[in-house]
């Protein structure tokens, strides 16, 4: 069976490298997606990247995914705290998914310490840097079974 991943980076992530750099660092997201790309070939998944800063784009992506997707890693940006149409979207689509945030957000606002996804996640990687996103396809092929052996 293909082995299939989508990473979503919501609001804002397209300014990653250049967005208050002391919080998200000097890294861009095509560099995240660079790097996902050459991590995910190694381990025989297939990637699919999207960003957006639209809710309902990101609504009607996840909904494409249903049924062609294994597992969804998402960095929901500001939607976090606000989206209960992100997290229906998510449950309708019944796809496994990780909530990452490339800062801690509970050591920032106390806004910022709720989300709305948390709850249904598998897992919530957060305060690691971009490479969150290293260690979140790490976990996503450990779920899935691939491995660094393993061909597309
Ligand atoms: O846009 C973002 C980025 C973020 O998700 C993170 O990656 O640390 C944290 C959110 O609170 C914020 O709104």
């Amino acid at each position: 069976m293909s082995k299939t991943l989508l990473l979503i980076n919501g609001p804002n992530l397209n300014l990653l490298g250049t967005r208050e750099p002391e919080i998200y660092g000097n890294t861009t997201l095509a560099d995240v997606e660079d790097a996902a790309q050459k991590q995910t070939d190694d381990l025989g998944i297939k990637l699919h990247t999207f960003q957006s800063n639209h809710e309902g784009a990101i609504i009607d992506r996840i909904h494409e995914a249903r049924g062609n997707c294994q597992f969804i890693i998402i960095n929901p940006g500001g939607l976090t705290h606000t989206s209960v149409a992100l997290r229906d979207a998510l449950l309708g689509v019944e796809i496994p998914f990780l909530e990452l945030h490339v800062s801690n957000v509970h050591a920032r606002e106390p806004w910022r310490h709720h989300s709305y996804l948390s709850d249904k996640a598998v897992g919530v990687i957060c305060g690691l840097g971009v490479f969150g996103y290293t260690a979140a396809i790490d976990f996503v092929a450990h779920k899935l079974g691939a491995s660094k052996s393993a061909k597309p």
